[in-house]
């Protein structure tokens, strides 16, 4: 059953500036796919059209497949299309291993057999090495090294979108090609507990009248070590009947905690049974509500292990940890191995109180700092004492700190990203302050999804500016 959401109504008044329909769009047309873009889909090049060849965009499909697909919407430089007869299949496409498969936009890729998508995820890291400037494929293809995967059943968070209409309750993620809501009750990625509590939520919102279910937009789960915390947020406070009810859930599901959020206002703890902890390299940290942790174990070790192998050959004493989050590497790079000191800076209040009350229960050689990268990069003074600075920013990258790092920055740099665009400007940048890539790790938190994660280790050849 699909929710109808207000976005997706008509609005009044805007009928006569309606934009004009696209020709194109719902023409159908016979395509061979040539590749897999960035964003998982089939790429393919019609015949001609009006004197014209387009490209399409297609989902669900393998190069070499050949369809006739129905032009959706404009985009980019092309087309989005849908695939509405299959003439041949040349490689048989791989099972999938959720039930939501076909409706579910998440992870789009679970039909590519699995050599196929592992070889497709490393490629995008060799591509992102190529648009850093090593234009030569062999050389990209030698400093990549093998790909690190999550296994299934393994991702730690959730951000589940809820809607309630007269259909019913939705919490889940948005449908391919739509804003609609499904219900995922099985999930293949998540961990399982996240997606028992999801069901119990679901049966939860349903024994609510609707306009009090209604309130509620997003349920936000992050699995700690010592169970799960989650962040209700919702258009309205709730009322006592409400606080109750979910006070009693969290405690049938045994959470940590559960907080509730309204609107931009800060969480407010409803139920707490444990402070929610996670520990990285045996420190317990206190994880803020709805915060950032890496999206599996599996996938926050690959790096850590990375990050140690690098550390390894590198003789240092002083480490600054910038966008250190709640310190998933910080006390790796301060405990594990040669103790080190570590600056640690980050911009989000709540993940900075957690990690200075971490080191401060640990007496950590880790200075922690709270500072806005993106408006006040560390500068040249700030970076004089480092033997190593490692980065680890939001998708956005670090390009205000990359600016200043290809200038001043220390002999060796190991950067974390979680975009392939960004990694690229940002290496690009810092090869021409004088920097040599040396290394990359691609490592999948995000299985069947065009998402990656890249670890890479540069090394000071030019020197410095005065
Ligand atoms: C990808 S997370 C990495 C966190 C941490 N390294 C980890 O692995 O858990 C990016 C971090 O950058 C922080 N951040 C985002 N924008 C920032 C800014 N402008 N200045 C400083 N930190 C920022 C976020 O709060 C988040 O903790």
């Amino acid at each position: 059953m699909k929710n109808r959401s207000r976005n997706s109504r008509s609005r009044p008044g805007r009928r006569g500036n309606a934009p004009r329909r696209d020709p194109m769009v719902g023409k159908e047309v016979d395509v061979r796919i040539a590749d897999i873009g960035a964003r998982g889909d089939g790429l393919a090049e019609t015949a001609a059209i009006d004197g014209k060849s387009l490209l399409v965009y297609v989902d669900n499909v393998l190069p070499g497949d050949e369809v006739r697909v129905k032009l959706r919407q404009k985009r980019g430089d092309g087309y989005g299309a849908e695939v509405i007869s299959v003439k041949a299949r040349p490689t048989p496409h791989a099972d999938a291993k959720c039930p939501h498969y076909d409706q579910c936009g998440g992870c789009s890729l679970q039909h590519l057999p699995d050599a196929d998508y592992r070889d497709w995820k490393r490629q995008r890291a060799v591509q992102a090495v190529m648009r850093a400037g090593i234009s030569d494929r062999g050389e990209a293809e030698n400093l990549v090294g093998g790909l690190e995967t999550s296994p299934p059943a393994s991702r730690r968070r959730a951000d589940f979108s809820v809607i309630s209409t007269q259909d019913g309750v939705f919490v889940g993620f948005a449908e391919r090609f739509s804003h609609h809501i499904i219900n995922v009750s099985g999930c293949a990625v998540l961990l399982p507990d996240i997606v028992e509590f999801r069901n119990h939520c679901q049966s939860f919102l349903e024994s609510l009248p609707r306009e009090t279910a209604a309130i509620v937009k997003s349920i936000v789960i992050n699995a700690a070590d010592n169970g799960l915390d989650v962040v209700i947020g919702a258009s309205a406070d709730p009322d006592l009947d409400l606080c109750q009810g979910l006070a009693e859930l969290a405690d049938y599901a045994d959470l940590a905690r559960m907080a509730w959020k309204t609107g931009d206002n800060p969480a407010e703890p409803l139920a707490q049974r444990r402070t929610p902890e996670i520990h990285f390299a045996d420190i317990a940290v206190p994880v803020p509500a709805g915060g950032f942790l890496q999206a599996t174990r599996q996938g926050e070790e690959a790096l850590t292990r990375a990050i140690a192998n690098a550390l390894s050959h590198i003789p240092a004493r002083q480490v600054i940890d910038l966008f250190c989050g709640i310190g998933s590497f910080t006390f790796p790079l301060a405990l594990q191995g040669d103790r080190r000191r570590v600056l640690a800076v980050e911009g989000d209040a709540n993940a900075v109180k957690a990690l200075q009350y971490a080191v401060g229960r640990a007496s950590a050689p880790i200075e922690v700092s709270r500072r806005d990268l993106f408006r006040q990069p560390l500068d040249a003074d700030d970076l004089k004492n480092a033997d190593v600075v490692l980065f680890d920013p939001p998708r956005a990258g670090a390009l205000a700190q990359c600016e200043i790092l290809a200038d001043f920055g220390p002999e060796w740099i190991l950067a974390v990203s979680c975009n392939p665009a960004t990694f690229a400007r940002d290496i690009r940048l810092l090869r021409n302050g004088g920097y040599e890539l040396q290394k990359v790790v691609p490592v999948d938190q995000f299985l069947w999804s065009p998402h990656l994660e890249m670890f890479a280790v540069l090394r000071r050849t030019l020197p410095a500016a005065a």
